[in-house]
């Protein structure tokens, strides 16, 4: 199949996980009614809020979250990939944030924990130390799937080319951005960055990112998008709980990929 239709979901997440659940679940459900069959959700959607919060509603992998993405994935028939939740670590206090991959089967196919931690005070826009409370991971994961290969990063990963420039070498068709994209630096990078590295890797990038506040001090940009390898911004979510949908064709991403073959031309193999 050179075509899919692909959804990204936008959540406004709270600190209330069933709530958060069941709202993705019905999105993840209309996005697919729709007729896509690879559908993505936000950074920790089922709970985001002050970070002690998080913490105490981190789950293990096989967790009652994964379980009920599983189960959905499986009941429609579509590929999901669960953003991320907060996973309970070995060390006290601290979890991982971690993307999970299910198949059409309800079989997770991926797990992926966000490699580069948001650690950065910018005056008057966000001031965050999400190291105190994450664990870094180590992996960087590609996964073959039956129509495209699957590259995965989480939110502030995406300043760091050289994690996608991995995931191109993992021959990544598609790379994935679940995010709560802080409002004070994604008004003016969240766009530009996701065009780069689409740009750049020539893959297709599905970001589906959080949108409004969570707390009074937390507040995440929107505008979840999906760019193809062209850079061209393919959709883009209306404000709010929504969800957009493109199509993803595989046939474009090869005639870009052969027509313009930047990643060939690559010296000394970086
Ligand atoms: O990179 C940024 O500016 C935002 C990253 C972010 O909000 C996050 O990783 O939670």
């Amino acid at each position: 199949m050179t075509k899919i239709l692909a959804a990204v979901v936008q959540l406004q997440s709270t600190e209330e996980k069933s709530r958060n659940v069941d709202t993705a679940a019905r999105l993840v459900t209309a996005a697919a009614q729709r007729g896509a069959s690879f559908v993505a959700l936000p950074e920790l959607f089922n709970c985001i809020g002050r970070w002690e919060a998080v913490v105490a509603e981190a789950e293990p992998i096989t967790g009652p979250t994964s379980r009920r993405m599983s189960e959905l994935a499986a009941n429609l028939g579509i590929t999901l990939l669960a953003g991320s939740i907060a996973e309970q670590s070995e060390v006290a206090g601290k979890i991982y944030n971690t993307s999970l991959l299910f198949g059409p089967d309800g079989r997770q196919l991926a797990c992926y924990r966000k490699r580069h931690l948001f650690d950065v005070d910018v005056p008057d826009r966000v001031t965050v130390r999400e190291s105190e409370f994450v664990m870094p991971g180590e992996e960087i994961v590609g996964t073959q799937l039956p129509d495209f290969t699957l590259g995965q990063s989480i939110c502030y990963d995406l300043r760091f080319p050289e994690l996608f420039r991995a995931l191109a070498d993992r021959r990544a068709d598609v790379i994935a951005v679940p995010a709560a994209f802080a409002f004070g630096t994604g008004c003016d990078h969240w766009e530009v960055l996701l065009r780069a590295r689409a740009i750049e890797n020539q893959a297709f990038v599905i970001a589906p990112n959080q949108h409004g506040r969570h707390t009074p001090t937390l507040q995440s940009y929107g505008r979840s998008m999906i760019v193809d390898p062209w850079g061209t911004v393919l959709a883009t979510a209306a404000d709010g709980e929504s969800f957009a949908l493109a199509e993803l064709d595989f046939q474009r991403l090869q005639d870009i990929r052969r027509h313009l073959p930047a990643l060939a031309h690559r010296r000394d193999g970086q």
